[in-house]
């Protein structure tokens, strides 16, 4: 396990109604903590690559986000358009209806596309959306994903009917296997929240609670 327990963490804001002076705060409470990345909408890639250029913090976007119900070819000009702004993370949702429809060519080819669209240029993590899913379509979801050259699978974008669980990030790390990334996100909201994702298989965290988990840790290494 990393200890730099800062590196797993994904600074998030995606909230419709964040401004901008809230994604400067975001940036740089990511540069103070020397986060993994800072999360943001596609409209605030620019702005967050302008502030962090020079640092090692990454900017990651969502694709096809919350619903994953855009169309391929919208998620693939989405992914090309944040790349152009200075995104090196896409984190994009996976069709869940198609997911759910059995569609599994659909599914697939939705992944790839955004894959291809980000060439050597981004990393991609597949949002499943476990909270809407049986166990199997997890299953299915993450198998497509592993097909499709995906990075990551990531639990839950943090605007459905749940979040990250232990459970889900176990399941999910036994079918993608100990190299590809598995990121939990959506009410992570403690140091202790992350260090069992962590223990359950988790090497990213996508959380808003970035600075609140960091101070849990500090207060137990003070205590
Ligand atoms: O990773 C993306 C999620 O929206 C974060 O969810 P959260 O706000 O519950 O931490």
């Amino acid at each position: 396990m990393n200890t730099d327990f800062a590196k797993y963490i994904d600074h998030t804001l995606l909230k419709a109604d964040a401004k901008k002076d809230a994604i400067i705060d975001l940036c740089n409470e990511a540069k103070m903590y020397s986060f993994a990345s800072v999360c943001v909408n596609p409209t605030w890639v620019k702005t967050a690559a302008e502030m962090l250029e020079g640092t090692p913090v990454k900017v990651c976007t969502v694709i096809g986000f919350p619903l994953g119900a855009s169309t391929t070819e919208t998620k693939a000009f989405e992914t090309t358009s944040a790349i152009q702004n200075g995104a090196t993370e896409i984190d994009m949702v996976v069709n869940i209806g198609a997911l759910r429809s059995r569609d599994d060519e659909l599914v697939k080819r939705d992944i790839q596309a955004v894959v291809e669209a980000a060439a050597d240029k981004a990393i991609v993590k597949v949002i499943i959306e476990t909270s809407l899913l049986t166990d199997s379509e997890k299953r299915t979801a993450c198998e497509l994903a592993v097909v499709a050259g995906a990075d990551f699978v990531k639990t839950s974008t943090g605007f459905s009917t749940g979040g990250a669980t232990v459970e889900d990030v176990k399941l999910m790390r036994a079918v993608v296997g100990p190299e590809l990334g598995v990121k939990a996100s959506g009410g992570v909201r403690s140091f202790e929240d992350m260090e069992q994702m962590i223990e359950a298989g988790a090497t990213r965290i996508g959380a808003s609670s970035g600075v609140q988990i960091m101070n849990g840790l500090k207060s137990k290494e003070d205590y």
